[in-house]
């Protein structure tokens, strides 16, 4: 089936970072399954060594690996197995974020999350264990992008860098997946990509196992895999050193619709969206808008500029190009701060507020009913093309995905007053963006098709949200 392991009626996947193992299994099953979301990433769930920095505890730590032990602030084995179980149970599919390029960097404690403890200065990981041997040697420093060699076997930003031409580094990465795999995830996101060597990453993949059939997986299914490969263009490493291996994020995807529902590059453009952008090839892509570590960079659509954040999550979800991820994230105004946590340092876990959004510090993104609703839209119009594609000449454009969905943005300012095809079968529709079915009510504006598929379609210039989007399942068509 198709490459994610995702069950078929399924499209998309939300990162649920730094949630514990056992909030994921309840938002599983309350909240992701019941809307048609896919799947769940997850955050590292090796052991990572406690940073304590200005009073708190930095979210990156969980970037500075101690050992594979599965042990973190998110839980432990029993509890990620609780999560896997419960999930894959209501066909929300588990993808984990590995870390496998490197270990910690120096720091002045050595304590993990599993109790570990590490020799830093000598590259001693006794819980793993590595030694000076496993790690790239003579130790170098990550300074020039433009030398491949440099940005795969030296340090980045410090962090001790393993050797994976080393037999024994890649069977104990191997021998952590797989552990991962007989615990019933569905994939991998392979962090940090760019900076390991391609072969290396090869020689580790074919040594996976398949999924284990005990959740719900067909026999020899394979993991899916995603690189994150850091490229806005201008490095030496490109994603396409790594599309062979498995699918690459495409960093373009929210670099791109940020300039656009920004208002910054008219939206006709987006007639040709996808590898005429110079993006991955859509079969090789996972796309996002923000992810846990661009959303704390200066100039990115984040929960924070939530109209155009929604409209550029709006057009990712309605498009056919990539695999898609939304992000849920917590709240925070320093770029270091880490995850909403009691006086004992452990995490506060989210809680659900009577109009389903989320409490305790958390911004439940995937909550909100313009982004749940578009992966509706994407789920019920999945395996068509975009036809019927309308524009202004500047930025008011629609476009219909086969017969089955209908979405419209209106970045103008002013009004869109339109009699558009829409693609549609006849019928009464509800604008799943403005509002939602309730019974045999819409609670936002209604859309009528007629029998040859137009729609007279108003959306004023300056309400909630910019677009407007129907389609033929049960989440719009009334
Ligand atoms: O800002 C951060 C953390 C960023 C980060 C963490 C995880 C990711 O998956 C990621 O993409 C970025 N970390 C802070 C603090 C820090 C952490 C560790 C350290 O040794 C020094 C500083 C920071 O200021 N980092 C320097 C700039 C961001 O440089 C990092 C990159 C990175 C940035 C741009 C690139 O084009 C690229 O190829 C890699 O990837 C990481 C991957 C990791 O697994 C762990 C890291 O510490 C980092 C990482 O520091
Ligand atoms: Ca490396």
């Amino acid at each position: 089936h198709d490459r994610t392991n995702m069950l078929p009626d399924r499209t998309t996947i939300v990162h649920l970072f730094e949630w514990k193992w056992r909030d994921i299994a309840d938002e599983c099953e309350r909240f992701l399954a019941p809307k048609g979301y896919g799947g769940v990433q997850i955050s590292p769930p090796s052991e990572n060594l406690i940073i304590h920095k200005d009073g708190g505890r930095p979210w990156y730590e969980r970037y500075q690996v101690m050992s594979y032990k599965l042990k973190t602030r998110s839980g432990d084995e029993e509890d990620f197995l609780n999560m896997t179980k419960r999930c894959n149970q209501v066909g929300v599919r588990v993808y984990a974020d590995v870390v496998v390029n490197h270990m910690t960097g120096d720091h002045p404690t050595n304590v993990g999350t599993g109790g570990s403890t590490a020799d830093f200065k000598n590259y001693d990981y006794p819980a793993v264990p590595y030694s000076r041997e496993h790690f790239h040697n003579p130790a170098c420093q990550i300074n020039d992008y433009n030398n491949a060699a440099e940005v795969r076997s030296c340090n980045l930003v410090g962090l001790k860098d393993l050797d994976h031409s080393k037999s024994y580094v890649r069977m104990k990465i191997v021998e952590f997946f797989n552990k991962l795999i007989s615990l019933g995830v569905a994939g991998f996101r392979v962090d940090a990509a760019k900076h390991m060597w391609p072969n290396d990453l090869g020689e580790i993949y074919k040594k996976l196992n398949d999924l284990n059939t005990n959740f719900g997986f067909a026999p020899n299914t394979r993991p899916y895999i995603y690189q994150e490969v850091i490229y806005y263009g201008f490095e030496a490493i490109t994603p396409s050193d790594y599309t062979s291996l498995g699918d690459v994020t495409e960093f373009k995807v929210g670099s791109e619709l940020k300039s656009v529902f920004r208002g910054r590059n008219a939206l006709k453009w987006l007639v040709s969206w996808g590898e005429q952008w110079a993006l991955s090839p859509s079969d090789k892509a996972l796309a996002f808008i923000d992810n846990h570590d661009t959303q704390r960079d200066h100039d990115v659509l984040t929960y924070k500029e939530s109209r155009p954040y929604k409209a550029a999550i709006a057009f990712m979800l309605a498009h056919p190009y990539g695999v898609t991820r939304v992000m849920s994230s917590f709240f925070f105004d320093n770029k270091e701060q880490g995850p909403p946590m009691d006086s004992n340092e452990n995490i506060v876990s989210p809680s659900i507020n009577e109009d389903d959004t989320c409490g305790n510090g958390w911004a439940c993104e995937h909550r909100w009913r313009q982004i749940y609703q578009m992966a509706a839209f994407r789920n019920a119009v999945r395996g068509t093309d975009v036809d019927q594609w309308w524009d202004n000449g500047h930025n008011q454009i629609a476009f219909s995905r086969g017969d089955k969905g209908f979405i419209v943005f209106n970045v103008e300012g002013q009004d869109l007053e339109q009699k558009l095809q829409t693609g549609l079968p006849a019928g009464d529709y509800c604008d799943v963006i403005s509002g939602k079915v309730n019974g045999d009510k819409c609670t936002g504006l209604k859309v009528t098709v007629d029998d040859k598929g137009f729609a007279n379609i108003h959306l004023p210039g300056h309400v909630e949200d910019m677009h407007l989007a129907i389609h033929v399942g049960k989440e719009s068509s009334l």
